[in-house]
Order: C-alpha cells, then sequence, then structure tokens
C-alpha cells in the first residue's frame, strides 16, 4: 500500500513546490555533471524564496532495448547484420557497477538513485504522476545531451513523454539540456557553431545570448518550455540533422581539429559536486542537494523506483524479454564465452589477466586517475611508494605497448560511462603541469621571474591554458605545443583532442559512415564470411598478436589501442569482410564502447572515413614491436605459451619442427584442427594463418604452410 506523499506541509505549500527530474545517462557521476548542480542551484534558489517541499528526483533507466540486436541493419550480401545485444555482458556489468557508485554517491549527499529496467520515457511518465502526487506544481527536467543520432531520439522520445505527463496533470515544466562529453565545449571551438534563436527549432532562447546551441546549452539559454518546445514525437531525427547542419564547418581530418582546438579552445573547469543539505561547508559555492523526503522514498519503494540494482547479469537480460534473451545466446555462440561463467556485478572479481580490472564508479575513476598521474590524495596520502616515478612517466613511449595495465592510461571505460568527465581528467593533468612547470622554474634558477612562474603555474592549475614553459622577456608563459616523444601528460592531453575530434566528426556526419563504403569514393567489394568472422572473433586467424588481442576482447571487454587497430585493419583490410560486423562486435563487447569513439575508428581502420591516410597494418611486425616478449600471446594464447624464443610466438608457422615438438606446439589447417577437436573434445592444437603474414592478403603462406603441414601429420594432436 503507497503511504501517502507530500509530508505533513505539502497540502499548505502546494503553491509552490518545485521538482526537478535529474536523468543520468552515460554521465554516472556527481562531480563536474552540470544538470544536477543547475537542478540543485535552482531548487535551492525557489526554496531561498520561501517555496518548500522542493523535490529532487535523480534517475537512471536500463533501457531494456539496448539489450536486443540493432534492428534494421543490412549487411554486405543481405540479411541483418548480428544477432547480439547492443550492449553486451561485459558492459553490462560495468554499467550497473557504475550506477551502483553512483547511487552511493548521490545516498552521501543525502539523495537517492531511483532506477528502473525499461525505457526512460516509461520512467519519466512514472515519476512525474509521483511528483505529481506528491503535491508538485512546478517541474523541470535536466540532462546531458548525448551524442549519436540513437541517444539523441530517446532524447527527444524523453522529452515528449515528459511534456506529456506534466500536461495530464496540468503542471508547468521545462526541460533543461547541457553538453558534458568533451573537453572542448561547443561554444568554445574556435568555428562558429551556435545558432541564432530564429533558426526556427521551436526552443525559446530564455537567456542572455542571441544564439545558442542545438538542442543544448551549458545555461538558461537552452532552456525550454516543455509544453511549447516542439520536442512532441513527431521531430524525431530533428535535433541530429541540426548538429550535422550547424558541425558542417569542422574539419573533418583528425590533426586538423586537434591542432587548432589545442592552440586555440580554452578548458572550462569542472563543475563541482553539489553539497548534502547539512553540510557544515554552507559558504562553498556548491548548491546543496535537497534531501529526498522519507513519504516520497516510501512511495517510490513501493513503485519499485528505488530497488537494490542487479547484480546478475543473465537475470538482466532475462528481465528484457526473449529477445534479449535470444541475443545473449548469440553473443556467447559468436564469442565462446559464456555469460553465467562472468564474475557478477560489483563482486570485484577479475580475470587475472585483465589489463582493466577496475570495478567502475566515480570514487574508482578519481583513484585511477590520480595514481597513474602520480597525484597525493587529498589527504596526502600518497598511492604510489614515495621514489617510483608515476605510470604516466612514460606514456610517451609505453602507451602504444599492447600488455599491462599501466602501459596506457586506462581511463576509457571511465570515460564512456561518465564516471569521469574528460574536463576532471584535464583539471587532475594540469595540477601536474603546473607542478612540473614550478619544478623547472625552481631548477633554471627562476630568477627574475618566480612570480611570473607562479602565475604561469596557477593559470596552468586553474585550466586557464596548457603548458609550455618558454621564456619571453624573463616571463613563464602557458601555452600548447605538441608533445615529444619524451612528454608524459601531454600526450594524454592530446588523445583526449582525438575523443573530441570523433564525437564531433559523428555528429557532423551523423550516419553516414555506416555506409558500408563510407565517405570513401571507390569502395571495395566487401564479403560477409560467417565462419571466418567467427575465427576472427573468437582469436583462430592463425596470427598470434591479432588472436590473443580478440581473445582478451571476448573474455575481459578490453583489448589495447594498439590491439585494436591490427584486429580491425586484418578484418577490413586483409580479410575483406564487412567491417560494420566489426563495429557492431566491438558495440556490444567494448567495456569502453562510445559509439563516436567507435565509428570513427572503425571507418579509419576500413578506410571509408573522410581521413585520407589509409593505412594498412602488418600484424606480425606490429605484435614483435607492441608486445616483444609475447606476454600478450603466452597470456591468451596458451597453446604457443611454451614456443620461445618470443620472434617464433609471434610466427610459429616459421619455427622449426623440433621448436614445435619441444613446446609441445600443434599446427593445423584451420578445417582439419576444428573437426579434431570437435570430434575429440580436446583443443590444444593452432591453426595456421588465414592470410598470408607477409602481404596480409590471400590464403596463407602456401610454402611454408604445406611444409609445416607435412610436419604436422607425422604428430597427433596433444591430447589425442
Ligand atoms: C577499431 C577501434 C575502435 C575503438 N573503439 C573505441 C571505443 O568504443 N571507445 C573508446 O573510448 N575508444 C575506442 N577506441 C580508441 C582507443 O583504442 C581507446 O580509447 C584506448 O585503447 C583506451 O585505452 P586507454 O584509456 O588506456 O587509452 P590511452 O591510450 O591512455 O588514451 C587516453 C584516453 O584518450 C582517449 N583516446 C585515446 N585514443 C583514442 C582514439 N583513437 N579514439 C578516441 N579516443 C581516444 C580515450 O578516452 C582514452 O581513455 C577504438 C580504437 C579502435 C582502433
Amino acid at each position: 500500500m503507497a503511504a501517502p506523499i507530500g509530508g505533513k506541509g505539502a497540502a499548505a505549500s502546494r503553491a509552490s513546490q518545485p521538482a526537478a527530474l535529474v536523468w543520468f545517462r552515460s554521465d554516472l557521476r556527481v562531480t563536474d555533471h552540470e544538470p544536477l548542480f543547475r537542478a540543485a542551484a535552482d531548487l535551492q534558489l525557489a526554496q531561498s524564496l520561501e517555496q518548500h517541499g522542493a523535490l529532487l528526483l535523480p534517475f537512471f533507466c536500463l533501457d531494456s532495448r539496448e539489450l536486443t540486436p540493432r534492428a534494421g541493419e543490412a549487411a554486405a550480401g543481405g540479411g541483418t547484420i548480428l544477432g547480439i545485444p547492443q550492449l553486451g555482458p561485459h558492459r553490462l556489468r560495468l554499467l550497473l557497477e557504475g550506477c551502483a557508485s553512483l547511487r552511493t554517491s548521490l545516498q552521501q549527499l543525502g539523495s537517492n538513485l531511483l532506477w528502473q529496467q525499461g525505457s526512460p520515457e516509461a520512467l519519466v511518465g512514472r515519476l512525474v504522476a509521483l511528483a505529481a502526487a506528491a503535491g508538485t506544481t512546478r517541474l523541470a527536467l535536466h540532462h546531458h545531451t548525448q551524442p549519436g543520432a540513437e541517444a539523441l531520439e530517446v532524447e527527444g522520445k524523453v522529452a515528449a513523454a515528459f511534456a506529456a505527463a506534466a500536461a495530464a496533470h496540468g503542471l508547468p515544466a521545462s526541460v533543461h539540456t547541457y553538453w558534458g562529453a568533451t573537453l572542448y565545449h561547443p561554444e568554445d571551438l574556435p568555428w562558429q557553431l551556435w545558432l541564432p534563436d530564429s533558426d526556427g527549432d521551436g526552443s525559446t532562447g530564455t537567456g542572455s545570448t542571441s544564439s545558442r546551441l542545438p538542442g543544448t546549452s551549458s545555461s538558461r539559454s537552452g532552456t525550454s518550455d516543455a509544453s511549447s518546445n516542439g520536442v512532441d514525437g513527431s521531430r524525431e531525427g530533428f535535433q541530429q540533422e541540426k548538429w550535422q547542419q550547424r558541425c558542417s564547418c569542422l574539419p573533418g581530418v583528425m590533426s586538423d581539429f586537434r591542432k587548432a582546438v589545442q592552440a586555440h579552445a580554452p578548458v572550462r573547469p569542472p563543475f563541482p559536486a553539489p553539497r548534502h543539505a547539512e553540510s557544515s561547508s554552507s559558504s562553498s559555492s556548491s548548491p546543496a542537494v535537497p534531501p529526498l523526503p522519507a513519504s516520497f522514498a516510501a512511495a517510490a519503494v513501493d513503485a519499485g523506483l528505488l530497488g537494490s540494482l542487479p547484480t546478475n547479469l543473465c537475470r538482466v537480460y532475462a528481465a528484457a524479454g526473449d529477445e534479449a534473451v535470444a541475443a545473449l545466446s548469440s553473443w556467447e555462440a559468436l564469442t565462446g564465452v559464456v555469460c553465467a561463467e562472468l564474475a557478477p556485478a560489483c563482486s570485484a572479481q577479475h580475470d587475472g589477466r585483465s589489463a582493466l580490472p577496475f570495478t567502475m564508479g566515480e570514487q574508482q575513476a578519481q583513484l585511477r586517475l590520480r595514481y597513474y598521474l602520480g597525484l597525493e590524495e587529498s589527504d596526502g596520502h600518497r598511492l604510489r611508494a614515495a621514489g617510483h616515478p608515476p605510470p604516466i612517466a612514460g606514456y610517451g613511449q609505453s602507451r602504444m605497448q599492447a600488455f599491462g595495465v599501466d602501459h596506457s592510461a586506462k581511463l576509457s571505460a571511465f570515460l564512456a560511462l561518465g564516471c569521469l568527465s574528460p574536463r576532471m581528467v584535464h583539471a587532475a593533468v594540469m595540477e601536474v603541469a603546473a607542478a612540473e612547470l614550478a619544478r623547472e622554474q625552481q631548477a633554471t634558477g627562476g630568477s627574475g621571474s618566480g612570480g611570473a612562474a607562479a602565475d604561469a603555474a596557477h593559470e596552468v592549475a586553474d585550466g586557464v591554458a596548457e603548458v609550455k614553459l618558454s621564456e619571453r622577456q624573463g616571463q613563464a608563459v602557458a601555452e600548447w605545443r605538441e608533445p615529444t616523444a619524451a612528454d608524459s601528460w601531454r600526450w594524454l592531453l592530446m588523445h583526449l583532442g582525438i575523443r573530441d575530434f570523433f564525437i564531433y566528426n559523428h555528429l557532423k556526419q551523423g550516419p553516414a559512415p555506416m555506409r558500408l563504403g563510407g565517405s570513401s569514393r571507390t569502395p571495395p567489394e566487401w564479403r560477409q564470411d560467417p565462419e571466418l568472422f567467427g575465427r576472427w572473433v573468437q582469436g583462430q586467424t592463425g596470427l598470434p598478436f591479432v588472436d590473443a588481442c580478440m581473445r582478451e576482447l571476448a573474455a575481459t571487454g578490453y583489448t589495447s589501442n594498439r590491439g585494436r587497430q591490427n584486429v580491425a585493419s586484418l578484418l577490413a583490410k586483409a580479410l575483406r569482410i564487412d567491417w560494420r560486423l566489426g563495429l557492431r562486435y566491438f558495440e556490444s563487447t567494448l567495456a569502453d564502447h562510445d559509439c563516436s569513439a567507435n565509428l570513427g575508428n572503425w571507418a579509419y581502420n576500413a578506410g571509408t572515413g573522410a581521413d585520407p591516410r589509409d593505412r594498412t597494418f602488418k600484424t606480425v611486425t606490429q605484435g614483435l614491436r607492441y608486445d616483444p616478449d609475447a606476454c600478450l600471446i603466452r597470456a591468451w594464447v596458451p597453446q604457443l605459451a611454451a614456443l620461445t624464443p618470443p620472434e617464433l610466438a609471434h610466427q610459429p608457422w616459421t619455427a622449426p619442427p623440433e621448436a614445435l615438438a619441444a613446446a609441445g606446439v600443434q599446427l593445423r589447417p584451420w578445417q582439419q584442427g576444428a573437426a579434431a577437436e570437435a570430434e575429440s573434445g580436446t583443443g590444444g592444437w593452432y591453426p595456421f594463418p588465414a592470410v598470408d603474414p607477409a602481404t596480409q592478403t590471400g590464403k596463407g603462406p602456401k610454402k611454408q604452410q604445406q611444409q609445416q603441414q607435412q610436419a604436422a601429420s607425422a604428430q597427433p594432436l596433444a591430447q589425442e
């Protein structure tokens, strides 16, 4: 039985009782979360104007549609693209962990996270009904806008459902959208993206500026009246078109974009987290979060909106219906990985070989970031033993290595789920830069320019400028310069610039790159080969570096950037298989999946993007360079673990028969090995390469293959 909601004073304050809904999406954090900050600030202002009973309702919806396959995409040669869920089990686990962590953060602020599995448009309607029953007289919906046609479409549906629900209860309502996905805010880019209000998009600009961005705002200027904002579901796709139109002036080549923004665009400081209403720091610039009233919480519990977050992944698919269960089975069949055998969410269990052994969440993201940068915790506790250089120290070189947790930043999953914002990374990097600048100043004597150095360091720490220590007329000047091999954090900032490029380029191009030939003028012949595609997914191509990366990806949801480039190049350039199958497999499986980064990188590696450079990776050479000790291969391709030296583990087809025998390696043509394994149920063999490793074309190194086949036929399968 639902408790009456609204509390004792509800009737008395009915004349002015505002409620703000804050929709969390891929932004699972409370720091640098403008929608939460602004919603809390609005309610604080309302309360200071003697409006009482303000409700702040943070919510998240686990969208069941994402657990099913993507509909309506035809692959080369016909047929739908893959029957796997858009949100595969690795991504799902991290998402649930991110939500659990967000709920803890909100509870620490005296609030909570309302959540439901279903559709966000249905959830928003239920929340409006609950708020109306609690005596709310005015409604606002605050959320980040999210790049990607699908995300923008869902935004349109949610806004329409919100407007309809508010109208049904006779409540005035407004929608406030914010931009928080990139390091560089759209309004700060060195190109003019924004719109005059007369653009006719139906939104009512009420701010001080005469122009605004399509479907977004960082201030009041994007506020729209939900009952008249034109977001009525009949205008779906409108925002995507608008973004495409407005971003058309952006450069299509990554380095042009990145260099321009890094030289000319400022980075805004992150928004602080709002504070607990009873926190003693009432002087803080952070607004207070109104606590969730007990009566409302009780009603939300009754409505099933405050239940525990699930940890059992299979049950989440089951709750989404038969289509999701079938999609999960397809993913399991494709990868050979069984969902029920994966660690449940929040269990803190990880495959010992994983390069991503983290639990998701804002706190964990901060720990990783500060550990990686070698920064002290706020309590002065250093995470790394004193005297040891922080992992970032070797980043200029190590970031390309394919094996290990600390070779690269491992921030992508935190960024993709929004447990961390790019501005938060930037702010932490600026702390490092400021310290470095001060040290360099001290080392060079700092004569006469101590004040200037301090000013520059301060400017840097404030995020006003990137750093280059240069002396101009005795003054330290902070400015961007391209990183050299010896640099560390400059590379990290550069990568965030690349990330921004892919997001803006996605907004600019819309779904165009998803055409088979992308934007290239002479699309090559693409083919479907389910068997070969399955071998690629399961790491059975006979190219050990590629196979190790693919097995790592299927088992953990992560493989390095170098690994991704190589496996993508092999699929698209050497095997000539419809590259969008790879894109969709990555979408489902990558723990750090980001629709813009995934699409942009695939288009680049398949040669279908706008970038004029067309690289084909020689995967053996790459493996030897970026996994020189064959650590990755030994970890993920146990059949080759004993093959030494590392050069042979990278190219077992070149190994003399006695070396293969000593290491217990059985090389077989794939069909033969797979058939024998199916019959005997035992593995222990490794396939010959599916392509000629020297040229990455054709069927395989014929001469060597023949020799090895002769030798192999003399050896029985290991366990036979
Ligand atoms: C085919 C393919 C698909 C990819 N799909 C994704 C994806 O869905 N999501 C994703 O975040 N990255 C994707 N990447 C980019 C890159 O592989 C990962 O960002 C990187 O491996 C993450 O590890 P890290 O955090 O240690 O990155 P680092 O190398 O330490 O870089 C730091 C941060 O910079 C950003 N970054 C670095 N390189 C890139 C890049 N090429 N594109 C975009 N951002 C970059 C990421 O946010 C990353 O966390 C893809 C790359 C390829 C080749």
